[in-house]
């Protein structure tokens, strides 16, 4: 398989607050590939958006962010300058916020607005010096003949504004909520992305034009061939949009794998009582009132499973530090799972719970950890031999059908 669009390794980011270190995002890693639409969902301070941010080297100051790697499309983020990291983004990665409102100037026209974004990052032969842009912006403003006014109206068309030549010369504020977002995605495609990352995109918007914007997205990724890294809170979104996706809970990546696999057969306990919990139209309950309990403080944050005091099968092992257990090669896609149920000596009943934690099951643990493995991509690590029961915790797989580059015991 060619090398992934984007590949994050071990991404780690805290923040110094009054109280302590907070652990915003916690060795996470995933990749997206090309023309792939990878969601990342979780409920409200999971870390969604500093996993993004973290990514796009928007954070402050304040944060601190390490990571093994951040690499897109063979460039490794990381040791990028500063004004190399800002022609990446609004260029090749380009980012759709929540509100329009935040990336779109309330004082200039969405034309201006877009055609600027064409010169900065598109070669269409338009000086973009400082004193240039002043002077379109103080003095001339675009011209309609030049090829960025041209190809703004042609994207404010791509993305369904109707009327685009009148609609190009108007200012936000003369737009609807839908056709602002239809705006910033038009400026997004502006700087001809090979990833967006779209956090949150239709939280702000009714359901009625959250799936026009949603649909308006995949189609663009269709055709395009561009990635989309998708954050959101809503499963049902998650479903209709995504090809992969990651599920988040206190700064870590709890489950990653297809959307299909994860909404059919999902491992991660977490997993399974966000999905009992979507809410049906007739109800309006916010989404995971159904877990009991509460979301660990993520400052000084212990080592171990986030999840284990909300959960019904936690165990002996649940206090050890997490790593990452790859599923079944055979699924649609790579799926990975942090739960020590899935620990090949491990022993689970029908119903999922730990019946047996076997010593050597203990050991197997000490070595990832000592290996420092929090994920299993490398092979000399990987978990290893058959189940007590055969199977996984949920009953899923024959042995034969699991990873074959285990070692045999
Ligand atoms: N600049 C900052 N300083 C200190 N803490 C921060 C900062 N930015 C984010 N955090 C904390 O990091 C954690 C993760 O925040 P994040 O915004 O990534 O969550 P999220 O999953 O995107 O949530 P939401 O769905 O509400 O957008 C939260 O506990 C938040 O309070
Ligand atoms: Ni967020």
């Amino acid at each position: 398989m060619s090398e992934p669009l984007l590949d994050v390794r071990g991404l780690t980011t805290s923040f110094e607050t009054g109280q302590g270190r907070l652990t915003a995002v916690d060795d996470v890693s995933f990749s997206i590939e090309e023309g792939e639409v990878f969601g990342v969902v979780g409920e409200s301070g999971s870390g969604k958006s500093v996993t993004a941010l973290s990514v796009m080297r928007l954070l402050d100051d304040a944060g601190t962010v390490e990571a093994d790697e951040v690499r897109f499309d063979g460039t490794d983020l990381l040791s990028l300058s500063e004004s190399e990291m800002r022609s990446v983004r609004g260029g090749e990665i380009s980012m759709i916020f929540q509100d329009p409102m935040t990336s779109l100037n309330p004082v200039m026209t969405i034309g201006e607005q877009i055609a600027e974004v064409v010169r900065h990052h598109g070669d269409v032969g338009e000086r973009t010096g400082f004193w240039s842009e002043m002077r379109r912006k103080y003095v001339t403003g675009t011209s309609t003949e030049s090829r960025s006014w041209r190809r703004a109206i042609e994207l404010l068309e791509t993305v369904g504004i109707p009327e685009p030549e009148q609609r190009a010369t108007e200012y936000p504020h003369q737009l609807s909520g839908g056709m602002r977002q239809r705006v910033v995605i038009a400026q997004a495609l502006a700087g001809d992305p090979s990833l967006i990352v779209a956090d949150e995109p239709t939280t702000a918007l009714d359901v009625s034009i959250e799936a026009q914007i949603l649909n308006e997205i995949l189609e663009l990724s269709d055709e395009f061939g561009i990635s989309v890294m998708l954050i959101t809170h809503d499963l049902g979104v998650v479903r209709e949009t995504c090809d992969r996706v990651a599920v988040m809970y206190a700064s870590e990546f709890m489950e990653t794998g297809h959307v299909d696999d994860l909404f059919e057969d999902p491992h991660h306990p977490y997993t399974e009582g966000l999905l009992a919990s979507i809410p049906r139209i007739d109800d309006d309950r916010e989404w995971l009132s159904v877990i009991e309990g509460t979301v660990p403080d993520l400052i000084d944050k212990p080592p171990g499973c986030p999840f284990q005091d909300r959960c019904e099968y936690a165990f002996d092992l649940c206090d050890r530090p997490l790593v990452e257990y790859e599923l079944d090669s055979n699924r649609r896609a790579r799926h990975a799972v942090r739960c020590h149920r899935e620990n090949d000596r491990v022993r689970v009943d029908e119903s999922g719970h730990v019946t047996d934690v076997p010593d050597e099951a203990v050991a197997a643990l000490e070595r990832r950890i000592e290996a420092g493995d929090g994920s299993s991509n490398d092979a000399t690590v990987a978990e290893s031999t058959v189940r007590a029961d055969g199977g996984s915790p949920t009953g899923g797989f024959d042995e034969t059908e699991r990873r074959g580059d285990r070692d045999e015991y």
